[in-house]
């Protein structure tokens, strides 16, 4: 059983706390404009595709402008901090979206999206983050660990010098971006130098400045929960945040982890542990006090989801996917009989960031209005909504 990180009382931080606030609920319609100015800092392996996806199809339906990665990229510069030429132009357009891989640079970020941008992120329990990162990346074989029985036992039976083996033999210019992750993946992802993973003074000063700069921190494990709290601070409705969980490693590829083992992880992202102890305080110090209204959403929208699964989906599929992704994740196939008003929307919610970054760049590029499909998308939204008034009265 992984460590729970309980919730606990703390402060409330700027990071969480408008929640408490019943303006931001959407039940205050009048007050409440919904906004469309967000960057979504994607962290790796917490479930952030599954985040990138609703807002490519909230910001793709309202066509707004994403910051997207250049021609024949995925990430936006990442490993490195992102920069002002990290992206693919905009032709004097002024960006609403920035959800794709990026590393956080406040100042940088500030500067190119508008004034009232959303500050969004996501954490995961640090064990599980870690034992996803250390497979999907396929970090056994980069380290030349891949015929050790248990290759994760094995890393850590000398972590360091694994590294330092890795750096002496290898070419660094083939995987070592990716290796990036190997200790304090959330936390790199977040801004932290390497240099200042022991650091204790800079950890602490980092997650303070990290909880006054962003407006929400998400927890992977509460999704629904966090989702609805995402709908409220952006006054959207529950429709935009329906999901299909994205980038799932075949059951085959996850294992458990040992007591001793979960120490050791504990350990070695000692960083990555605060900085989930600390938000998930935060999280969970919104949810205390929370009204009855909340966890009805919470309830609406898994509702909502499995509307969907059964509507758009089939089955889930065993294969390897395109491109960058190394492991075998759970593919989607969607059914064949999809009625037109609804095919649209199934379609975009199984797509990974690669084919809908391609998508839009496409439709940013092209002058041809008729291949925005927006009203399609957002009809799908509406025929969802109805749906509903049927199945739950
Ligand atoms: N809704 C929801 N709830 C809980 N967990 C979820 C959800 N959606 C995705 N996931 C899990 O997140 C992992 C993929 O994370 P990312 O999409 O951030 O991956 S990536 O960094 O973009 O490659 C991947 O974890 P692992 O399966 O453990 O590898 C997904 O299963």
């Amino acid at each position: 059983i992984l460590p729970s990180f309980q919730p606990s009382l703390i402060r409330i931080t700027k990071a969480n706390q408008g929640f408490l606030s019943k303006k931001n609920s959407s039940l205050n319609k009048r007050s409440c404009i919904p906004k469309k100015n967000v960057v979504f800092l994607k962290t790796h392996k917490t479930g952030g595709s599954t985040i990138t996806n609703i807002l490519n199809r909230f910001g793709e339906s309202r066509r707004l402008t994403f910051i997207l990665p250049k021609l024949g990229e995925n990430r936006l510069d990442w490993p490195w901090f992102f920069r002002k030429d990290s992206f693919y132009p905009l032709n004097g357009s002024t960006p609403n979206i920035l959800n794709n891989h990026a590393r956080y640079n406040p100042d940088v970020m500030q500067e190119i999206m508008p004034n009232d941008t959303v500050y969004i992120t996501i954490v995961r329990n640090p064990i599980t983050q870690f034992e996803s990162s250390f497979s999907y990346m396929t970090f056994d074989k980069i380290l030349g660990m891949q015929n050790s029985t248990d290759p994760l036992e094995e890393f850590f039976k000398n972590p360091e010098q694994v590294l330092v083996n890795y750096v002496l033999t290898q070419d660094l210019r083939i995987n070592s971006d990716r290796l990036k992750l190997i200790r304090n993946g959330m936390f790199y992802d977040l801004g932290l130098e390497s240099k200042d993973f022991k650091n204790q003074k800079k950890i602490r000063s980092s997650i303070e400045k990290l909880d006054s700069q962003f407006d929400l921190v998400m927890i992977t494990e509460y999704f629904e929960e966090s989702l609805v709290l995402l709908k409220r601070l952006m006054c959207w409705e529950i429709d935009d945040v329906v999901f299909f969980r994205l980038k799932q490693r075949s059951n085959e590829l996850k294992r458990t982890i040992s007591k001793s083992l979960q120490k050791k992880i504990m350990q070695w992202s000692q960083a990555d542990v605060q900085l989930y102890k600390h938000f998930n305080r935060t999280f969970w110090t919104v949810l205390k006090n929370i009204g009855k209204d909340f966890w009805d959403e919470v309830n609406l929208l898994k509702a909502k989801n499995k509307i969907m699964s059964d509507l758009c989906l089939q089955q889930m599929n065993q294969v390897s996917s395109e491109l960058f992704q190394t492991v075998q994740t759970k593919q989607y196939k969607l059914r064949t009989n999809i009625p037109y008003s609804t095919r649209e929307m199934c379609k975009r919610m199984t797509w990974d960031e690669i084919k809908y970054v391609k998508h839009l760049r496409e439709l940013q590029t092209s002058k041809d209005e008729k291949k925005d499909s927006n009203g399609i998308l957002l009809k799908a939204t509406a025929w969802l909504t109805n749906q509903l008034h049927f199945y739950l009265i």
